[in-house]
């Protein structure tokens, strides 16, 4: 599980899906952060079906080797040169594949694999018939294109892969074609068969790569939007728990002191009253994209719990940073000068109220908002744009001693 780190790059996510779906790329791409997710989640959706398929295919040699074997090749004469090209040079090629997509680290070769095991089988079985190895078994000529084409399409390749593989599969192809029959004229049968098989493959697999794309990008949507305040588009409550049960399971082999953060516009009654619900929205974007700056690592958050009032989590922060991570959020949306209606040359402020514990306590979440919304209400009463911090004391060896309620 990926954790957004703030609402940067969940916003921008966020936009690029929702610009890829408004915009149907005919040219079967996305921007670079949404293509590696949607490569990774297409091969692996099908990770077994293509092990099958591997399978498949070498039991189909197996069996096609036996029965030429057994039945078919009472003259013995070809079986040597046949055997080679099936168990010396198909069958590697196939548990390389194979071998390949088990493997972890050698997943990103499993494309280029299957399709060098496509190619390697097509113009085996095509040379083999060519030379006449499988003389009194004629493999139908058909075979090598339906088997590629079947292959390629349940195997998923991509539609820009498979383009270039195919030309120049169908290049080799004609090539043996050419020179067992002649000539172009009299080949032009196979030649035919060839670019109808090949056109056949492009059209299904660019057809089931564009609808995966699309439900992919929608699936994506959903699940952004499940995790997301509507209206900034940064994460909301639902991260915040996830969160807190993250850190806690990360804790047992990495712990790490953590800061929490409460955030709360002050005087947004009046600036609401005076300038209107819009401009209020507005408001409550422009503090969250600012505060959103304040997520640095990867399981830091910056979330919007409703209302005026925001969350900051800082994960692995040193104690001795507290108060000046949480002038920081003070200071920065300060700075942005948004003027306030309650005149003069006072800007929209924040409160922050700001708890930490060490890395020896366990990180719990719901106890450390309780201690920061209490230190937010000690800097609301000394007069807000200010920020209270408090470094928790334990009770234990292992809790946080959180008041009850806010009082
Ligand atoms: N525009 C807008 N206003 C909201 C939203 N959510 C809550 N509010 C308003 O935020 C205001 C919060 O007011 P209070 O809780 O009284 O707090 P405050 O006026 O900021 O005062 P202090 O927090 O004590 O400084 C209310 O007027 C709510 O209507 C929202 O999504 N959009």
């Amino acid at each position: 599980m990926t954790l957004p780190t703030g609402s940067v790059g969940v916003q921008a996510r966020a936009l690029a899906i929702r610009q890829a779906l408004d915009h149907p790329r005919p040219w079967l791409h996305f921007p670079a952060s949404l293509e590696t997710a949607f490569r990774h989640w297409y091969v692996n959706g099908i990770r077994g079906a293509r092990i099958l398929l591997a399978i498949v295919v070498i039991a189909l040699l197996v069996i096609n080797s036996l029965s030429e074997w057994l039945i078919m090749r009472p003259d013995a004469r070809f079986l040597p040169g046949a055997h080679f090209i099936q168990w010396g040079i198909e069958f590697p090629v196939i548990v390389l594949a194979l071998v390949i997509h088990l493997s972890h680290r050698l997943r990103w070769l499993w494309d280029p694999a299957l399709i060098l095991a496509g190619f390697v089988i097509a113009l085996g079985v095509e040379a083999q018939r060519v030379l006449g190895l499988t003389e009194g078994f004629e493999l139908p000529a058909l075979f090598a294109p339906v088997a590629i084409v079947s292959g390629a399409i349940s195997a998923r390749l991509r539609f820009w892969q498979a383009l270039p593989a195919g030309v120049v599969f169908i290049l080799a192809w004609s090539a043996i074609e050419i020179i067992h029959i002649g000539s172009i004229p009299q080949a032009a049968n196979e030649l035919f068969v060839g670019f109808v098989a090949l056109s056949g493959t492009l059209v299904g697999l660019y057809g089931q790569e564009y609808q995966a794309r699309r439900a992919w990008l929608q699936q994506e949507w959903n699940r952004l939007m499940a995790e997301t305040d509507a209206m900034t588009l940064m994460p909301n409550r639902r991260v915040l728990t996830r969160l807190g049960s993250t850190l806690r399971a990360r804790a047992r082999s990495d712990p790490q002191a953590i800061a929490l953060a409460v955030i709360d516009i002050d005087h947004f009654k009046r600036y609401n009253d005076q300038l209107g619900h819009d401009a209020g929205d507005d408001c409550i974007r422009r503090v969250g994209r600012a505060l959103a700056t304040q997520a640095h690592r990867e399981l830091d958050l910056v979330c919007r719990l409703g209302g005026e009032e925001f969350v900051v989590v800082w994960h692995g922060r040193r104690a001795e940073t507290l108060f000046t991570d949480a002038e920081r959020c003070r200071q920065t949306v300060r700075d942005l000068a948004i003027p306030h209606p309650d005149g003069g040359d006072r800007p929209v402020t924040v409160s922050v109220g700001a708890v930490c514990i060490p890395a020896s306590v366990d990180p719990d979440l719901d106890a450390l908002y309780r201690c920061a919304d209490a230190e937010l209400y000690i800097a609301k009463r000394a007069g807000r744009d200010r920020c209270s911090v408090r470094h928790l004391q334990v009770s234990g060896p292992e809790t946080i001693q959180a008041p009850a309620a806010v009082p």
